[in-house]
């Protein structure tokens, strides 16, 4: 098969898929088997068209998605413009975040184009046109028109003529009262046809995510979520109630003001912002080689128990010492990473931890084995200054460092030990039963509660691999 008919093969299996009106299993295994067909007979390694097969099902786990989720979009061919829309509230970080959308992708080879559709706040145009002046990206809008649905055709228009591939129309902040605003909304996407709708909102909104993101999803049908201004306070609860509420993944994360603070969400250091700890996941995998063999049980029986003693802390710092370049280890446990260890001043680090370990030398049996602060009275205090020749306030920054870890691996409690091998499905239910604990009740009865958190969480796991064209996929 020439090289032609094997592409028009492929269009026409893809094409057929796409015409079906449920995308289910049966779906994609015949659209499947047609490529695997054409692939054969143009002499492909069978081996290869094989590992194909796996790997795409792999990919477009169907079962995996949400009910409301748009399967068409992940398994639809590349190559025709695709149509982004924006929406989200005023302030939301909206119209910087569409240029942040179109920067990264025009990184990643995309020919982006960007549509002032905001004709609702004064300066949405200038703002834009600057971002996107800045980073070379082509841009529409008007100073004079106010019919937000004219300006987004014509720039849509415009744009596809010019062979652009990602146009991002980016349209006005509206609150969930304002009714006008959302038809409006809806007018953009009946006209432009958006190939996938991205609901933008401040990680700071918390609780009141759900019923916003609600909102936009009964007027447009968002298809992800971006969550804006990581790099502050929040953490971000909110996302999972945005999740919850529009069926959608989290795409992307915004960092910051500039175009480049912009990352491809993951879901592991996202639960563990939520939850206020290190990188759990990891460091339950990283636990086995982090700590020899013959204290691993132990450790998890005690930390299970959620008693965090000073002794615990020493031996984990003996463990760590004893690994060799410990900044990479470090960061694998909750906790232990950026301020105890600041990056690239290792060595002073290292001599902070010999420091404390010193001192805890000189504390008793008893002392090192509680778990209960008030025991380290003033004259406790004293004696371990004395004996181990450092100040009083060496002292009392080490216990300080203490009750800072204990705080953060108190969180460990109830945890279940696991088995070999049960490493990864632990911290996933680990997480889920933790994050339980930390969302407020109101956010978790929204989301469906500890069943519909864990499937949240499972969704959200997946949303690398559900974001092909329009997330994080290379072209
Ligand atoms: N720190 C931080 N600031 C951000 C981030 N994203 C956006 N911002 C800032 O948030 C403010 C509001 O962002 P805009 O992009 O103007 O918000 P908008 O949603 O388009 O506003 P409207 O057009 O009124 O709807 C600006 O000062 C941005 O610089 C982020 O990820 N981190």
């Amino acid at each position: 098969m020439v090289l032609a008919e094997l592409g028009g093969s492929i269009s026409r299996a893809i094409q057929q898929m796409s015409n079906a009106t449920i995308i289910d299993e049966k779906a994609l295994n015949d659209c499947l088997n047609e490529i695997t067909r054409a692939l054969l007979q143009s002499d492909v390694q069978f081996k290869l068209v094989r590992d194909m097969q796996t790997n795409i099902k792999k990919i477009v786990n169907l079962d995996d998605l949400a009910a409301g989720h748009n399967k068409r979009k992940i398994i639809q061919q590349k190559g025709k413009p695709s149509v982004v829309m924006f929406v989200g509230l005023q302030g939301s970080g909206k119209t910087t975040t569409c240029t942040k959308y179109a920067y990264y992708h025009q990184k990643k080879g995309w020919k982006p184009a960007l549509v002032c559709a905001d004709t609702f706040r004064a300066g949405a145009f200038d703002q834009l046109k600057q971002n996107a002046t800045k980073a070379k990206i082509p841009f529409y809008g008007s100073y004079m028109e106010s019919d937000p649905v004219k300006i987004s055709v014509e720039g849509v228009e415009r744009f596809k003529k010019e062979n652009c591939d990602l146009i991002i129309v980016d349209t006005s902040g509206r609150h969930k009262q304002e009714v006008a605003l959302f038809e409006e909304m809806r007018q953009v996407a009946e006209a432009t046809k958006p190939d996938l709708v991205i609901f933008v909102m401040d990680s700071s909104i918390g609780q009141a995510a759900f019923d916003q993101a609600q909102a936009f999803k009964q007027s447009v049908a968002v298809g992800a979520v971006i969550v804006t201004k990581m790099d502050g306070h929040a953490k971000g609860g909110g996302a999972l109630s945005a999740v919850a509420a529009t069926k959608s993944p989290v795409i992307f994360i915004g960092t910051g003001e500039h175009m480049d603070e912009f990352e491809v969400f993951d879901v592991k250091p996202f639960v563990s912002r939520l939850l206020g700890m290190g990188d759990w996941s990891g460091f339950m995998d990283k636990i086995q080689e982090v700590v020899p063999m013959d204290q691993q049980p132990e450790l998890l029986q005690k930390l299970s128990e959620g008693n965090f003693t000073l002794r615990i802390m020493y031996e984990q710092f003996q463990n760590l010492l004893k690994m060799g370049p410990i900044g990479q280890v470090f960061s694998m446990l909750p906790g232990f990473s950026s301020e105890l260890m600041p990056k690239g001043r290792e060595k002073e680090s290292q001599a902070k931890i010999k420091r404390y370990m010193t001192m805890m030398d000189s504390m008793t049996n008893e002392e090192l084995d509680s778990s209960n602060p008030k025991l380290m009275n003033e004259s406790r205090i004293m004696r371990i200054a004395r004996g181990s020749g450092r100040s009083v306030r060496d002292v009392m920054e080490m216990l300080e460092e203490y009750k800072r870890l204990a705080k953060i691996w108190s969180k460990m409690k109830g945890l279940k030990i696991p088995k070999k091998g049960e490493m990864s499905a632990l911290s996933r239910n680990m997480n889920a039963q933790h994050m339980s604990k930390v969302l407020p009740p109101q956010m978790l009865k929204q989301i469906g509660g500890m069943g519909g958190l864990q499937n949240l969480m499972k969704q959200m796991g997946s949303a690398k691999d559900m974001m092909g064209m329009f997330g994080g996929g290379d072209k």
